[in-house]
């Protein structure tokens, strides 16, 4: 069953166009991994596929339904985890849970028994009666996670949930998609650590200024670019090195400088390393040399030029 789908979905912020007619669909009991860059459009491809935003074209369809997608039974299954942490920090986290659990309509016992289930779930229930202002990052995204599953939604989505907290609230969190998923939750995660995805995604798809670029299982994006083999250079001098005589060498496919890195994916089994390395010294110093098995990344960077995340992040 599809639990959400778009079809030929544009949205600009006035000229400018953050969806560039986003097609996807997305089936009962997945683990969607939404991967893109900075500004790639992830969020407001959440914000109109949830309603928060209207599209300026296109068809939206949740849960079966497309005359009227955001209906309040509709809303009911549906759970938002968003990228800025919204929680009262004023309220201890027990009571926090409670406003959100009271704004979907639960009452009295089950309410609190919602309530304690979603504190254990995220590993808070120590913390229940603590004022989250004192809270680590991590501490307070659990506690966010935990407002958008008091009502058991059927459909998760969260918008980069581990950014910025520590590994023990990350592994948390990755542990806790799985367990959703196990439970029968269909969950939609935007990331751009492509290593997340590879973790917990049981099919990925990949967009870029606004369009989906490349979608499949993790195993599947790699098998894309397994005809090719990518050599890194770390180099004392970037800027100075002829991209363009590179790109020239035979089997060269493409050649991407960042930083100090210079990135040269040639078809497999050219044996050209000699010559690219000879050019390479031919203008500076190599401090280092590395070629790695392809991965998410990999795909991102061929299909795109582009690495998903900036260096030093
Ligand atoms: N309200 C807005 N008005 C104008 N431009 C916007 C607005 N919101 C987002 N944008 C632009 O639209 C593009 C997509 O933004 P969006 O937040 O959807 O990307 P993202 O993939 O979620 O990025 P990030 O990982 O940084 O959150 C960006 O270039 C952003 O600057």
């Amino acid at each position: 069953m599809t639990i959400a789908s778009m079809q030929g979905v544009l949205k600009r912020y006035g000229s400018y166009v953050a969806l560039d007619y986003i097609d996807l669909d997305i089936y009962e009991g997945e683990i969607v991994g939404l991967l893109g860059p900075n500004g790639a459009g992830k969020t407001t491809l959440i914000q109109t596929l949830t309603g928060m935003l209207p599209a300026d074209k296109g068809k939206i369809s949740l849960f079966g339904q497309s005359q009227n997608p955001f209906s309040n039974a509709n809303k009911e299954k549906l759970g938002l985890v968003t990228q800025e942490v919204a929680i009262f920090e004023e309220l201890t986290a027990k009571e926090c849970l409670h406003f959100f659990a009271g704004v979907y309509g639960l009452r009295g016992e089950e309410k609190k028994r919602r309530v304690a289930e979603a504190l254990e779930f995220v590993g808070l229930t120590d913390q229940a009666d603590k004022i989250p202002h004192k809270f680590s990052g991590g501490m307070k995204r659990r506690l966010n996670i935990a407002c958008a599953l008091t009502h058991r939604p059927k459909f998760l989505i969260m918008d980069e949930p581990t950014v910025g907290i520590d590994p023990q609230s990350r592994n948390h969190i990755l542990e806790s998609v799985k367990k959703l998923r196990d439970q029968g939750t269909t969950l939609l995660y935007t990331t751009h650590y492509m290593e997340e995805v590879q973790e917990v995604a049981s099919r990925v798809i990949i967009i870029d200024q606004g369009q989906v670029i490349k979608e499949g299982t993790v195993q599947q994006l790699i098998q894309t670019i397994q005809h090719e083999e990518k050599v890194k250079f770390d180099v004392s001098d970037p800027d100075i090195i002829p991209l363009d005589k590179l790109e020239k060498i035979t089997g060269v496919r493409q050649v991407i400088a960042s930083g100090s890195q210079i990135t040269v994916i040639s078809a497999a089994g050219t044996g050209n390393l000699d010559r690219i390395l000879s050019v390479v010294k031919e203008y500076s110093s190599v401090l280092g040399i590395q070629a790695d098995k392809p991965n998410l990344e990999d795909v991102f960077l061929t299909l795109t030029g582009k690495q998903l995340r900036d260096k030093g992040e």
